[in-house]
């Protein structure tokens, strides 16, 4: 890692820019699979999903539109408030559409059930999930999700998009920091971090 303020503040890499690389392209493929002859619309969820979209919708080899969403629920802080504004919404009509919500992260679950419901409402003919990240451990509701790059740890990771009060979107890889770059002591670390996990989509006609 080349920026020396931000690596200071790094506690372990979890994933490497090449692991992320390798498992998006994998995602491309199961995506195409699915959505051949159809021509999804992809909606990134601002803001920490842009990296994921960009890698994404460049490996994908299908015919495909884009949109944006920017819903937020977190502001500051490191656990989700529950309750989802809309901070920017779509451009595109949703009717008949086959849509595919692209996410950084599931943590508690709560951004993307919300958001599940509010684009089934307004009359997509599917809406299906993809998150790079999922946090298995902080799961508070169940929300069916397509394709999945990997199960992370219960532990707070920026990075590839992810934030920490904005800061750690641009580095490569996804990491997980010190306690002491959230005001917390360093003493607290008290082993290595669990690795991510690749998480197998389902085969075809599962539930899509
Ligand atoms: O599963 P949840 O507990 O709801 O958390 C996941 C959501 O929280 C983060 O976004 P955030 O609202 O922080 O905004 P950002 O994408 O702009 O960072 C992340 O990018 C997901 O969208
Ligand atoms: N990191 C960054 N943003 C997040 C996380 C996380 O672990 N969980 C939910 N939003
Ligand atoms: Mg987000």
């Amino acid at each position: 890692m080349r920026a020396s303020v931000i690596s200071e503040n790094v506690r372990e890499v979890l994933l490497t820019a090449e692991q992320i690389k390798d498992r998006i392209a994998e995602l491309a493929r199961d995506i195409e699979r699915d959505y051949e002859g159809r021509k999804p619309l992809l909606i990134g969820v601002l803001k920490g999903a842009v990296m994921v979209v960009s890698d994404l919708a460049r490996e994908l080899q299908i015919d495909l539109e884009m949109d944006w969403m920017a819903v937020s629920s977190y502001g500051s802080g490191t656990v989700s408030s529950g309750v989802v504004r809309i901070l920017k919404d779509l451009d595109t009509d949703l009717s008949g559409r086959d849509v595919l919500i692209v996410e950084d992260i599931i943590d508690s679950g709560l951004t993307l059930s919300w958001l599940k419901q509010n684009l089934e409402s307004r009359g997509a003919a599917s809406v299906q999930i993809c998150t790079l990240l999922r946090k298995p451990e902080r799961l508070k509701v169940d929300v069916p999700v397509r394709y999945i790059g990997f199960d992370v740890p219960n532990e707070f990771v920026v990075g590839y998009g992810l934030d920490h009060d904005e800061r750690y979107r641009n580095l490569s890889d996804v990491v997980v920091l010190k306690p002491s770059a959230f005001g917390g002591s360093d003493d607290e670390i008290s082993g290595p971090v669990e690795p991510a996990r690749k998480v197998v989509t389902p085969g075809l006609g599962d539930d899509n």
